[in-house]
């Protein structure tokens, strides 16, 4: 009794009037412990208990520095970190919550019944590996500390390097792009399956080092495999390497172009950007793509001379769109006329802005340019027929053109879906209002008056702004339409430019032939999109920012492993869960809390939709049926103020869309504060994208992904890791 009242912490529920039965059980526990540490300690837990506990198993004693100078007394951990005392915590809390009434509420905390101490042991370790794993977050100096992390990532670093070996030396795994065999690299596999003779060899040698001497140093530049910093990730493999080189240009250009006044825009574009683009935000300036571009394609020349019009009415298309392999066997267009840009920055970097700015601004310097052409003209006329014996017909009569201006745009703008050619099309609409340029939307959710009225009648839109399945439809039926085109821009190229979107977009581009820019724009470079532009434009100009493929750090994204409790691999339970964490956590107070749940398949939208809105939840989907514009709208406008009614039940005050990735380009969610990634993205470029989502310029955001069992779990925590490093996932 004595020698535990000199090592008995200060902390234990021991009352001076303890009985024997009174003792608590976490009390009994550190006991167990203080007994283990000390030399000789044979104290009977007799006096203390009325029922006979059985002894302990003797531990030898070791007068270790770690087990003298660190007590657990002292509120250490064996392995000597500090641990919070037991007896502060209050009440214990179960390992098994019941989640009886689901998600209607949060799970309740039941206590766990003394003297049960199989269930305390269990219940302690369980509480180190929560089904949420916030390891990643934000704290850079709590991550350094966890010894036993590094450990196991340089063991799972040393496992993935002897993968990588393995993975390097078999054929490309990229899913884009099945590239021809190099015969330089299959050689080594071949040989092992048919023995080749040695006259094969000898030819082999010759034929790769023909491919060696025949190959450009800029296609050598840009076959080159990527570095592959993680054998496992071969989705993240597909992406392009950036360069340092391209990192530095960007950081001169931000340097440079630090306000939208060193652009040199006429007076009439920056006072609609001031005014109508950005929403009369104050003291804004250029993001470091819009520095790098907007000096890039702002173009004060005049619209050279239009070449004459095609007069052969081709009706059919120069491809086959049938052919699904037509887009890798392509080969370099002839000889072209226009310049090609491609601009790469990560999502919600202000791309957009990035090209329509000097876009209008160059057709309005033109249109001026033209306007001042015309009224010397009719001023000379004047002065001419002022002049004494002048009449009208010996003044030289004007051009007689077979291209009226009627029904042809200047520019036109590609994006992939109905949705986004809404949302560009709104700002091209917003800015025309001060610049005075005439826009026109195109898509699916026209009829065809009023895409005949918009396009033909008398006033032609200046720009266009569509998706290539319509536009490829109307200029293919109209192939003179395209003749005073001098801008094209391919928005979401990598998607424009993939398999399913090549055969109708490359078409678009060839029907042209007044063309000056082609500019292509996209968050990400598959490797795919690379090699495409590489063979296609090999002088294609590359304004590339620093952050390109990283996902910014103000992104905190969570893991939950739904195949611990409490979920027991109910997916949809631990999503509704979330739901009702994010519904009643403290952040935007008095605004109703936007939720964007990104699934892989369209079928599982409808599943989870129904399940969120069965527990209370105002959810919604995306799908074909459904006014996509209409729901988007309310997750890309302003914040909204929610209700007090709304905020009392709590679940009002969440927005949820659930959707599957036909949200997760290019849609402006810019006060969308949490992303659920209800399934692990196929690719790194959809986890790039969805998780775009949120954190939009410069904004915090919150992401969580969903691992069962059958989730690549590895994968989520390497791409973790990649975010909170800050890292690009190349
Ligand atoms: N210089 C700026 N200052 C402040 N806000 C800006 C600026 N430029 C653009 N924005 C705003 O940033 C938001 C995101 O822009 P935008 O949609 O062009 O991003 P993005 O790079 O195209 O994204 P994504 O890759 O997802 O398509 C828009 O709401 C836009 O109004």
């Amino acid at each position: 009794m004595s020698l535990l009242n000199r090592s008995r912490p200060a902390n234990l529920h021991l009352p001076q009037s303890a009985t024997a039965t009174s003792v608590c059980l976490s009390c009994l526990a550190r006991l167990r412990q203080l007994h283990l540490h000390l030399p000789g300690n044979h104290v009977t837990t007799s006096s203390f208990h009325s029922t006979p506990i059985t002894p302990l198993p003797h531990k030898k004693w070791n007068p270790s520095p770690s087990s003298t100078s660190r007590p657990n007394s002292n509120n250490r951990n064996t392995t000597g970190r500090r641990v919070a005392s037991k007896s502060s915590k209050g009440p214990i809390r179960p390992s098994r919550m019941t989640l009886s009434e689901r998600v209607a509420r949060s799970p309740p905390r039941p206590q766990i019944s003394e003297g049960r101490n199989g269930k305390l042991s269990k219940f302690l370790e369980r509480r180190q590996e929560p089904a949420v794993d916030t390891g990643g977050g934000m704290n850079r100096r709590s991550f350094r500390l966890r010894s036993e992390d590094k450990q196991q990532y340089s063991r799972e670093t040393e496992r993935r390097r002897r993968d990588l070996k393995e993975i390097t030396s078999r054929p490309s795994p990229s899913r884009f792009l099945q590239k021809p065999t190099d015969p330089r690299r299959s050689r080594d596999a071949s040989s092992i399956k048919d023995p080749v003779t040695a006259g094969e060899k000898e030819a082999r040698r010759i034929a790769a080092s023909r491919l060696d001497s025949t190959s450009s140093p800029e296609e050598k530049k840009y076959t080159r495999p990527p570095v592959r910093r993680f054998g496992q990730m071969k989705h993240i493999a597909s992406l392009d390497h950036v360069s340092s080189r391209t990192r530095e240009i960007t950081h001169a250009a931000e340097e440079q172009f630090n306000t939208f006044e060193t652009f040199d825009f006429l007076p009439q574009t920056l006072e609609a950007l001031y005014k109508d683009a950005l929403d009369g935000l104050e003291g804004v300036a250029p993001t470091p793509v819009q520095s790098l571009v907007i000096p890039t394609l702002l173009d004060k020349s005049p619209a050279p001379p239009l070449k004459p019009l095609v007069t052969e009415n081709s009706r059919h298309k120069t491809k086959d769109p049938l052919d699904p392999d037509q887009f890798h066997r392509d080969g370099p267009q002839s000889p072209q006329s226009f310049k090609t840009y491609l601009i790469a920055a990560e999502t919600g970097s202000g791309k957009t802005l990035s090209y329509v700015l000097p876009l209008m601004d160059t057709l309005k310097r033109r249109e001026l340019h033209n306007l001042s052409l015309t009224q010397s003209e009719s001023l000379k006329t004047q002065e001419m027929l002022q002049q004494p014996g002048k009449w009208l017909f010996d003044l030289p009569s004007p051009p007689i053109t077979q291209n009226p201006t009627h029904g042809k745009p200047y520019a036109i703008i590609l994006v992939p879906t109905s949705e986004l050619v809404f949302q560009v099309g709104t700002l091209l609409k917003k800015l025309s209002y001060i610049i005075k340029l005439r826009t026109e939307m195109i898509s699916k959710d026209f009829t065809g008056t009023v895409i005949k009225n918009r396009l033909f009648r008398s006033s032609t839109p200046d720009i266009i702004v569509g998706t290539p399945f319509m536009l490829d439809r109307i200029t293919e039926a109209n192939p003179q339409m395209l003749h005073r085109t001098s801008h094209i821009i391919i928005d979401e190229a990598d998607s424009l430019f993939d398999r399913s979107f090549s055969p109708i977009t490359s078409p678009i581009i060839s029907r042209a032939p007044n063309l000056e820019k082609l500019i292509l724009c996209s968050a990400t470079i598959p490797k795919s999109l690379d090699t495409y532009i590489t063979k296609k434009y090999p002088d294609c100009k590359r304004l590339v920012t620093a952050n390109l493929h990283a996902v910014p750090r103000r992104i905190q994204l969570q893991v939950v492993d739904v195949a611990k409790d409490p979920y027991k691999n109910n997916k949809t339970l631990a999503c509704a869960h979330l739901c009702q964490q994010i519904a009643t956590d403290s952040t935007e107070p008095g605004f109703s809390k936007r939720v964007v749940i990104f699934v892989n398949e369209r079928e599982t939208t409808a599943v989870v939709t129904s399940y969120l809105k069965e527990a209370g939840f105002n959810a919604v989907s995306i799908n074909r049926d459904s006014d996509s514009r209409k729901i988007l709208e309310s997750f890309t406008g302003d914040k909204e103020s929610s209700t007090v009614e709304e905020e009392g039940v709590r679940k009002g005050g969440v927005k949820i869309l659930v959707t599957t990735d036909l949200a997760s380009r290019g849609v402006d969610t810019k006060n969308v504060k949490n992303v659920i990634l209800y399934d692990v993205p196929y690719t790194s470029i959809d986890f790039i994208h969805r998780l775009g989502r949120t954190g939009r310029m410069g904004r915090r955001g919150r992401a969580w992904v969903l691992v069962d069992k059958d989730s690549n779990t590895e994968y989520v925590k390497e791409v973790r890791k990649t975010m909170f490093l800050g890292q690009a996932l190349i």
